[in-house]
């Protein structure tokens, strides 16, 4: 058990620990979480007893540091794994301190073959990497084998079977009723490892909670996905909530690759499939995309300069994304693609109606009818892979992807999905019971993850 109590350290001008103040619990593995110079190294070495308090204490099972009356058994620490002699080796080092301690030599090496440093306990720590040398500082801290541990920032420099070997280390050292604080800044490991978190600020306290009550406070958002989702948002509007739209499942992220789908035009609800991450493409990768240029389920039919059909509607024609046999109210000069340029249908190409036909990849048949797409997106054997508008990337250029150069997985947007909303201000069940009451069927209902990394930067914001 650690108790800290209102303790403070001033260093001439700076305040480093202000009027801190928390427990650390046996049985647990609790993560002491700050950005730099937040003040974790600090009070962990005025728990060691290395630094003074300027007020307040740090007690360690009930006594200052310096009282406990075998120190080594009852306290393992790891500070600076730098700290230690290059000239020795490994086998020295832990053997040094464990004469010190009144330690086996069994003990020694039995710890050497733990942090699986036994295949070179004979060689100098001049030459050990950062991640053998706190392999080296752990087992230094295990050498008591203390009912208390402190490390600071063990995981640096382990690669990832040592992070997790870490974790594992750590986790059974508190199932067996020890007490274990770590400072780390890898938060998805911290989420993993650690029960509790004491977060600090500028020397102070910010949250001394347990991970997953943390987390949960960040859960104000709940994802709905329901084929009625723009009734279904009306609805829950209306009950207070705050309602917007959730990006499509699968939503490629900016640097992914995707290829358009024929079908895929706004004004139709659908889904998306991720894509396979572009490098895992040839060199000419695919369409980059950017999530927030994708288009909404329900986007508003654009319509295209043109004479309105029968019903007064403008017909779609997204720029780029033509839609097979889909008729266009074209003029006769032309239609806009997708950067704005007009391409002009030859006269002869227009129909009995003065209509321009335009389709998509593939549906080029004998019946001349024109297929009209944006210069930029035909590939070199002239097929036409268009990314449906808004699905630009970021840079504003369609990329074409030569036929068969993308995996399977790709993404491809499937007309006929159902809407997504993300809903805060209320909870799941309240979600439920609106949806019911509204007639408005539910095909998922879940509260959406929030990393540690988020919450902690929310916090110390
Ligand atoms: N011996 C010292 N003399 C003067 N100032 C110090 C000393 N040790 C720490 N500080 C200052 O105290 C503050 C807290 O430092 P500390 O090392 O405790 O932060 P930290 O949270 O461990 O940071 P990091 O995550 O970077 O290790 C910093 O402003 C630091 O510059």
């Amino acid at each position: 058990m650690i108790e800290v109590t209102d303790l403070t350290k001033v260093y001439g001008s700076t305040r480093a620990v202000s009027g801190l103040t928390f427990d650390v619990r046996p049985g647990q593995v609790t993560g002491f979480l700050g950005h730099n110079g937040a003040g974790k190294s600090t009070t962990m070495r005025m728990i060691l007893g290395l630094h003074a308090p300027t007020s307040g204490k740090a007690l360690i099972n009930g006594v200052r540091k310096h009282d406990l009356r075998d120190p080594m058994r009852e306290v393992g620490a790891m500070l600076d794994a730098t700290e230690v002699q290059g000239g020795r080796t490994a086998l020295d080092h832990l053997q040094a301190l464990a004469y010190a301690g009144g330690i086996s030599r069994r003990r020694v090496v039995r710890l050497l073959e733990e942090v699986g440093l036994a295949g070179v306990a004979r060689k100098r720590i001049a030459g050990f990497s950062q991640g053998m040398r706190q392999r080296l500082g752990i087992a230094a801290a295990l050498l008591g084998d203390p009912g208390v541990l402190i490390l600071d920032e063990p995981a640096n420099g382990l690669d990832p079977d040592g992070i997790r070997w870490l974790r594992t280390l750590l986790r059974s050292l508190a199932a067996e009723g020890r007490t274990v604080l770590l400072s780390s800044h890898l938060m998805t490991e911290m989420s993993l490892t650690a029960d509790r978190l004491i977060i600090i600020g500028h020397g102070r306290l910010i949250e001394d909670t347990t991970t997953p009550e943390l987390l949960a406070r960040f859960q104000d958002e709940v994802l709905v996905r329901s084929p009625h989702a723009s009734r279904l948002a009306t609805v829950l509007e209306a009950a207070g909530a705050t309602v917007r739209a959730a990006p499509p499942p699968g939503t490629p992220t900016a640097g992914t690759a995707v290829r358009a789908a024929p079908p895929a035009l706004p004004g139709t609800a659908g889904t998306w499939r991720a894509a396979a991450p572009l490098d895992a493409h040839t060199a000419d990768g695919g369409v980059h995309v950017a999530p927030s240029d994708l288009p909404a389920a329900d986007a508003a039919h654009v319509a295209p300069p043109g004479r309105p059909e029968a019903d007064g509607r403008r017909p779609v024609a997204p720029p780029g994304m033509p839609e097979a046999d889909h008729t266009v109210g074209a003029t006769p000069s032309g239609l806009p693609g997708a950067d704005g340029n007009v391409r002009v249908a030859p006269q002869d190409t227009r129909g009995a109606d003065s209509n321009v036909r335009v389709a998509p990849q593939g549906t080029h048949g004998t019946d001349s009818n024109v297929r009209v797409a944006p210069q930029a997106t035909r590939g070199a054997d002239s097929n036409v892979r268009v990314a449906p508008q808004g699905m630009h990337g970021t840079d504003g250029r369609v990329r074409v992807v030569p036929p068969g150069t993308l995996a399977a997985g790709e993404a491809v947007y499937e007309p006929g999905g159902e809407g997504g909303l993300l809903v805060a201000g209320m909870s799941a069940a309240a979600i439920g019971d609106a949806a019911l009451r509204s007639g408005c069927s539910i095909h998922e209902l879940t509260p959406q993850q929030v990393s540690l990394e988020e919450a902690f930067m929310e916090l110390t914001r």
